[in-house]
Parts: structure tokens; C-alpha cells; sequence
């Protein structure tokens, strides 16, 4: 029998302990590291971690620790799990402790504020090392539903193809259908974005605006998504597969979707306070609109709906009103 995979995944949120299931039901020896030791002891007394997947058993092969340094030790594959805007500062801090060769895997769908950076250029920079060293795991990927084992199929997308094959081989299982993708700024654009979409579809059923306005949300979402991508060297293809349109059409419609859940209570009313209060877990799209945007405008793209997202987070606009300017923006061809 060969040695199981070693992987560390670096955080025990709902995405890396579901995520981690995948890896340890695909035959991987999984590490998750946890901030709060309290909570890493949880989940290796009761196989169960109840702040993030209450109710959920995870697999003998999946165990928790505080201590970074054991949780990297010897990791074939480290998989961060932690909110975006969080990134810079953790892998700075892990680095010295980092296996030599591991491959870094990004599950994070959001851009750096200030930089503007995707997640994969944030770990280039921050731990040197080369394309071929950095992975993203993407796609329609609701974490309750992954944890529950429901079916679902991702993209793990790496610049060396080969690399992305070991990964695939890695976190492969009845229920998690992986595909491998070698265009990795696609990849991280559309689950970046599509959190902000997210936020709009939300907003819009928060106001009861009906189907036909998500339809058009959804769609016209894409369509500045992969404006922005294809100015940055994305394959456009990339938007209509799972990281794109999969992972969108997954989020918008689906009440398990934080971004989409903050966006309906801002919709019904409720203050961005309010909102961000009733909030457990990460909603990237609330900073990624921010930074979604200061990319675009680097790159002269027009990215009304994110505009207009950010406009409503950050600027306090109500809701009608963004509607009423997003509807009457001077009449044009739907391609350019
Ligand atoms: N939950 C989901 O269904 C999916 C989430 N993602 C992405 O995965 C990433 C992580 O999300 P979730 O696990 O869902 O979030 P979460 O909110 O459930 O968990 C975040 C984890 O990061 C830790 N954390 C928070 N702030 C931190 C900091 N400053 N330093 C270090 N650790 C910190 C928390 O303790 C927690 O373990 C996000 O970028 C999200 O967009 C991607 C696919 C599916
Ligand atoms: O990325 C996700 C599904 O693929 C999870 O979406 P939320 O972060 O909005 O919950």
C-alpha cells in the first residue's frame, strides 16, 4: 500500500473542514489548522466541528491542531482556508514552516484590498515561489453541501498541468468531481467576482424584484466578469465552465450562500451594520466589491453591477436608488 498524501489545510471554517473531508476521504492523511486551540481540541475529542459544520461527522483520517508548525510538517499539498483579505499577513507568518516543495492551494474567492491582487499572485509574492508551486480549488462548492457528501463537481486549476493532475488525484471521490484547468486567472476571477454578483442577486431578492431581474443579474454578471478577465489574459471560455457560470448560478440561487444572504438582508432593509451583524461567516464579496473594482478601473473595464454593489455597501446607497441608476444607463449592443 503507498503512503497516504499529506496535506495541511489552514483553517477550520466551513470551506477548509469541508474541503478537508474531500482530501481525507480521498485517502489523504489531512491536518486542519485551527486559531483557537479550544477549538482544534473540539473537533479531535468529538470528530465534530460545531462551530462551523454543526451535526457533521468528519473522517477518522482528518485530525485538528493549533500549532501551525505541525500542521505543515512534511504537507505534499497546504491548502489555505482563511478569509482573503487575511492571506498576506498568515503566509508571511507560516512561512519558515512550510515544507520545502509543497505545493500552496488556494480555496479563497476574493482580490486584495490596496493591491489588488488575486489570491494566487498574494501567495507568489508573498512565499516566492513560481507558478508551478500555486494551485486553485473553485466551483460551485457550498460547503454544508460538500460536507453533507452531496454531489458536486470543481476545477483545480495550477499553470503546470501535471501539478494540477496530483491535486486532482489528491481530493477525487464519489461525491467531489474535480477537473483540472491550466488558466488560473480565470479560475480566480470568476469565484472572486462571482461572490459580488452574489451580493447583487441578493439585493435583488431582498426588494422582490422577481426571476426575470436575477436572470439578467446573473447574465449580465458574467458578461462584465469576463470583460475583466479577458483584458487580464483569461481564456473567455473559462466563464461559461464551473468556476464561472457553474459557481455563479450555485451562489445566486442558493440561501446557503453568505454572500448572498447578506445581500438579501440588505435588499429587505436592514442596515449594512445590521447585516454585518447577523453575519457568522465570511462574505467576501462585501471587500472583494472594493477591490474587484479598483482592478477593473486600473484597467479601464466597465463594471457597473460590481459599481454598483460597492456603491450600496460602501457608500450607503439605498437600494432603489442604485436600481433606478443601474436601469438607466445609456441604452447599448449587448456585445461589444
Ligand atoms: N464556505 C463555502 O461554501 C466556500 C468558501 N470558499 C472560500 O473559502 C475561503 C474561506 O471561507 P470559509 O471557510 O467559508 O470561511 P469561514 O468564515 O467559515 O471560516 C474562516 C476561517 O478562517 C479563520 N480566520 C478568520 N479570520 C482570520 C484571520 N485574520 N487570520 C487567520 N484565520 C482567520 C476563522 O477562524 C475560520 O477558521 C473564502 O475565501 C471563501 O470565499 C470557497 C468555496 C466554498
Ligand atoms: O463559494 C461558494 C460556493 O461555491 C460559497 O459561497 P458563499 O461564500 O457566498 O457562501
Amino acid at each position: 500500500m503507498s503512503t497516504p498524501v499529506r496535506v495541511a489545510v489552514m483553517g477550520t471554517g466551513s470551506w477548509g473542514t469541508a474541503f478537508g473531508m474531500v482530501l481525507a476521504d480521498a485517502g489523504c492523511e489531512v491536518t486542519l489548522w485551527a486559531r483557537r486551540p479550544q477549538l482544534a481540541e473540539t473537533v479531535n475529542s468529538t470528530r465534530v466541528n460545531p462551530d462551523y459544520l454543526p451535526g457533521v461527522e468528519l473522517p477518522k483520517n482528518l485530525r485538528a491542531t493549533a500549532d501551525a508548525a505541525e500542521a505543515l510538517r512534511d504537507a505534499e499539498f497546504t491548502v489555505l482556508a482563511i478569509p482573503s483579505q487575511s492571506l498576506r499577513e498568515n503566509l508571511a507568518e507560516w512561512l519558515p514552516l512550510l515544507a520545502p516543495g509543497t505545493v500552496l492551494v488556494s480555496l479563497m474567492k476574493g482580490v486584495e484590498l490596496g493591491s489588488a491582487m488575486r489570491m494566487s499572485e498574494v501567495i507568489e509574492d508573498v512565499a516566492k515561489v513560481g507558478a508551478d508551486r500555486v494551485a486553485v480549488v473553485t466551483g460551485p462548492n457550498l460547503a454544508r453541501e460538500v460536507a453533507a457528501r452531496m454531489p458536486a463537481a470543481a476545477v483545480v486549476a495550477c499553470a503546470d498541468e501535471a501539478v494540477a493532475r496530483r491535486l486532482q488525484a489528491a481530493c477525487h471521490t464519489p461525491y467531489f468531481r474535480p477537473y483540472t484547468e491550466t488558466d488560473v486567472v480565470g479560475c480566480e476571477l470568476g469565484g472572486a467576482v462571482k461572490n459580488v454578483i452574489g451580493l447583487a442577486v441578493g439585493i435583488a431578492d431582498g426588494m422582490g424584484l422577481g426571476d426575470n431581474a436575477k436572470g439578467s443579474l446573473i447574465t449580465r454578471g458574467l458578461a462584465e466578469t469576463a470583460r475583466l478577465g479577458t483584458v487580464l489574459g483569461a481564456d473567455p471560455l473559462t466563464f461559461s465552465g464551473l468556476a464561472g457560470l457553474g459557481d455563479l448560478v450555485a451562489t445566486c440561487s442558493s440561501p446557503l450562500s453568505r454572500n448572498h444572504t447578506f445581500g438579501t438582508n440588505l435588499g429587505k432593509g436592514m442596515t449594512l451594520e445590521e447585516t454585518i451583524a447577523v453575519t457568522e461567516q465570511t462574505a467576501e464579496g462585501v471587500k472583494s466589491c472594493e477591490s474587484v473594482l479598483d482592478l477593473a478601473r486600473r484597467h479601464g473595464v466597465d463594471m457597473p453591477i460590481t459599481e454598483t454593489v460597492a456603491g450600496i455597501v460602501h457608500e450607503g446607497k439605498p437600494p432603489v436608488v442604485a436600481l433606478k441608476e443601474l436601469m438607466s444607463r445609456s441604452a447599448k449592443p449587448e456585445r461589444r
